[in-house]
């Protein structure tokens, strides 16, 4: 018998054992990012009534950057603020091996569009190293790293991530895990990661296991460029092809694409 290709994703998935994907459509990225913010802002505040303080992890790129700056758009809006931004531990995903004021930061982009703008109080905002601070390797500063997410996990090696945030590249990348790299087979929670194929070429990361570690992640992505990605993602294609693939969150994971990214996925 023939399924529909909706549900023939659902059990190519379930015959491996990962639980199907949430998939959320937008008509274009401008809708996307909004719709993406008052999701966020939502999931941030159910953290914080369940939690006391939310730990969320950040991405850098166009639609998450975008993104961030919708939601301190919410957060200008009194009469609908929600999150107490002083209860809100910051991480991020990746982050470029960069000078500290380098516009490649994604630390420098998430302040500008959003951190700047609510007032997050710096002891919570766990920025990864810049190549001009007190690392000289993206090593030493992948460790420390991952000794800063010890300290805050407790008996874990990461601390809790209520809503992890990817962005992805049309060959597939989340964070700086690109297909066929090194990182793609590394099982510690932080990775030094060079010879990116997209500048800048050296790279901090996130590895699967603290990914995988999150409650909830959610993917990012808009335009018709990443759309092979995204049907190939969808599907749990090989993290070492496809690293967006072997991304699984604990409780959901949501994709959220604007209609160019989703339409080579089949029609449920
Ligand atoms: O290099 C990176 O790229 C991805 C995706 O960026 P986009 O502009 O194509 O959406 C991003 O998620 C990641 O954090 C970043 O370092």
């Amino acid at each position: 018998m023939s399924l529909p290709p909706g549900e023939r994703i659902e059990a190519e998935l379930a015959s491996e054992g990962v639980p199907p994907p949430d998939i959320v459509i937008e008509p274009d990225a401008d809708r996307l990012a909004g719709a993406a913010a008052s999701a966020f802002v939502a999931r941030v505040a159910a953290a914080q009534a369940v939690h006391g303080v939310a730990s969320v992890v950040l991405t850098g790129g166009g639609v998450g950057t975008a993104m961030l700056e919708r939601v301190a758009d919410l957060a200008e809006e009194p009469e609908r603020e929600v999150v107490d931004w002083t209860a809100v531990e910051i991480w991020w995903g990746d982050e470029r091996f960069v000078p500290a004021d380098s516009d490649d930061r994604n630390e420098l982009g998430a302040r500008r569009a959003l951190l700047d703008r609510v007032g997050v109080p710096e002891e919570r905002v766990h920025a990864m190293p810049a190549a001009d601070g007190e690392f000289a390797t993206a090593e030493e500063a992948a460790h420390w790293y991952a000794a800063e997410l010890a300290e805050l996990g407790g008996d874990d090696e990461v601390p809790r991530f209520d809503v992890l945030l990817l962005g992805m590249g049309p060959e597939g990348h989340v964070a700086s895990i690109f297909p066929d790299s090194p990182a793609a087979q590394d099982d510690r929670p932080v990775v030094a990661v060079h010879d990116c194929p997209k500048p800048p070429p050296t790279r901090i990361s996130l590895g699967f296991s603290a990914i995988n570690s999150a409650e909830e992640i959610w993917l990012l992505v808009a335009g018709e460029g990443k759309a092979e990605a995204v049907a190939r993602g969808v599907r749990g294609a090989p993290g070492t092809e496809l690293p967006a693939g072997a991304v699984h969150g604990r409780r959901a994971t949501r994709w959220l694409l604007d209609a160019a990214a989703a339409s080579r996925l089949p029609e449920a």
